[in-house]
């Protein structure tokens, strides 16, 4: 059977193989273990998405917890992982089990694991929740007796829903009333974003709005290939703005109004210039070793410092924490910004773009081409492969033994190996090959000013690889 581990961002399984009853049942307990550890009369909030079902795995860890004399705080529904995040540091909780896997394919589900500070759990935390989940799995789980007193229910909607309106400028949407296209992807999303837009007077038109466990046959990623109905919808129709959230509402998603998507790297450097210029500086802003470099670009043009990560949010989060960073974004399609949770929050993000939109007066593919125009366009792109293992692991040590000095005609000139390898070039370009920490491949990235030699380097990188 296969390990339970804690990844990228939480524990991942297939529901009735790995992710079972069972296992759930052993990662509550050893998460009990953590939290009694390490807090004094903790309390933890339980929240879970619409996945097949969340909520009796959610009801399963609320019993252990309470076996355990620990006090849970259990929402009443279907919730964001952003609203649990911030829902932890609201109520002075010890942290949050989140029950979720994201955007993962319908036959998974997952365990988020959230400690104190609202963010995702870092790899000191899971190194000890893992260490007591192979204790117990050695001597086996003691039967248990949960203590339903313990097991207090709440609901949290109006309270995010207002603290985060409170991050957004809603003079800016006065007398505009923006015409939005939502989709939440069958996911939390779901009478969230819909809702805030509403109460910023915007005409709000939702798709996929109902429980459906199989995402609609797709993955609930907010990307091109999954949103083929949001990117006909809206072309169809005078709208302003296209926006989406992912299976757990972590993730954004926009689109412009003549159907074109706008990559989660824009999305961030858009806001990035944007925030910069509404809401002031700040000392630094955060990015992953795999996004954008117009980020490192448009920060220095302010005197900010851009800090770079590996892949993970809960880098980015410690950036948001201690770093002072304005805003903390992932090429994977997560960001938040300075004043609310370090966790990526996908509602926030949207509506920072609605915003942007009603301010500006201006679709965000024009907000895009100003910035374009005073900074340079570059152009980026992953490739996910996927392989078998022993190909997979060929790649990998080539990767360590990486030892050629120009790709693509363009010399190295740095290397770094924080996640993967990245290698910088000539000419402002770059690429990144790296083990991706929540699926079974390969992530090849670059970025160049130029469309033929993004397409030269990832060629000639992906025939150096073998793959
Ligand atoms: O590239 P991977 O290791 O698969 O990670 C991709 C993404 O997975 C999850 O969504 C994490 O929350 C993100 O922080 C991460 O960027």
């Amino acid at each position: 059977m296969k390990k339970i581990t804690f990844g990228t961002d939480g524990w991942r399984g297939v529901i009735a193989d790995d992710f079972t009853f069972d296992n759930v049942k052993i990662v509550a307990q050893a998460i009990s273990d953590y939290v009694l550890e390490t807090y004094e009369n903790p309390k933890i909030i339980i929240g879970y998405d619409y996945r097949f079902h969340s909520e009796n795995f959610a009801k399963i860890c609320a019993d252990i917890l309470s076996a355990n004399a620990i006090h849970v705080l259990f929402s009443n529904n279907p919730i964001p992982t952003p609203a649990v995040a911030h829902a932890v540091v609201k109520k002075e909780a010890s942290g949050a089990i989140m029950i979720t896997a994201s955007h993962n394919p319908y036959y998974y589900n997952g365990i988020k694991f959230i400690p104190h500070y609202g963010g995702p759990a870092n790899t000191q935390i899971t190194d000890k929740i893992i260490k007591n989940v192979e204790r117990i799995q050695k001597e086996g789980l003691k039967d248990i007796n949960p203590d339903k007193d313990l097991i207090e229910y709440f609901d949290y909607k109006e309270v995010y829903l207002n603290d985060i309106l409170n991050l957004i400028d809603k003079k800016a949407f006065k007398g505009k009333q923006l015409k939005v296209l939502v989709n939440p992807m069958y996911g939390c999303g779901i009478g969230y974003i819909d809702e805030a837009l509403r109460r910023l007077g915007c005409d709000v038109k939702v798709i996929n709005n109902w429980r459906d466990p199989l995402f609609g046959g797709h993955l609930p990623e907010p990307n091109l290939e999954n949103m083929k109905d949001l990117l006909e919808i809206i072309k169809t129709e005078e709208f302003d703005l296209g926006l989406a959230t992912d299976g757990d509402a972590d993730r954004f998603g926009v689109v412009n109004p003549d159907g074109q998507f706008i990559s989660a790297n824009e999305v961030i450097f858009l806001l990035t210039d944007y925030l910069i210029n509404t809401r002031g500086k700040a000392s630094s802003v955060a990015r992953t070793v795999a996004t954008t470099s117009m980020i490192d670009k448009i920060a220095q043009k302010h005197g900010m410092r851009c800090i770079e990560t590996p892949v993970g949010f809960k880098y980015i989060a410690e950036c948001l924490m201690k770093e002072d960073a304005l805003i903390g974004g992932e090429e994977s399609g997560g960001l938040s910004i300075k004043g609310h949770v370090p966790e990526k929050d996908g509602i926030l993000a949207d509506l920072l773009v609605a915003e942007a939109v009603a301010k500006l007066e201006k679709s965000p593919k024009e907000i895009l081409d100003r910035i374009e125009s005073e900074y340079g366009k570059l152009y980026n792109k992953r490739i996910d492969v996927r392989t078998t293992h022993s190909k997979k692991q060929e790649a990998l040590e080539r990767v360590k033994n990486f030892g050629k000095d120009s790709i693509a005609g363009l010399k190295c000139l740095e290397y770094r190996t924080r996640d993967g390898l990245k290698v910088i070039l000539e000419d402002e370009s770059w690429f990144l090959v790296r083990a991706s920490g929540t699926e079974d491949l390969i992530r090849i990235y670059a970025e160049s000013k130029d469309a033929k030699t993004l397409e030269n380097i990832l060629s000639e990188v992906k025939e150096y690889l073998g793959l």
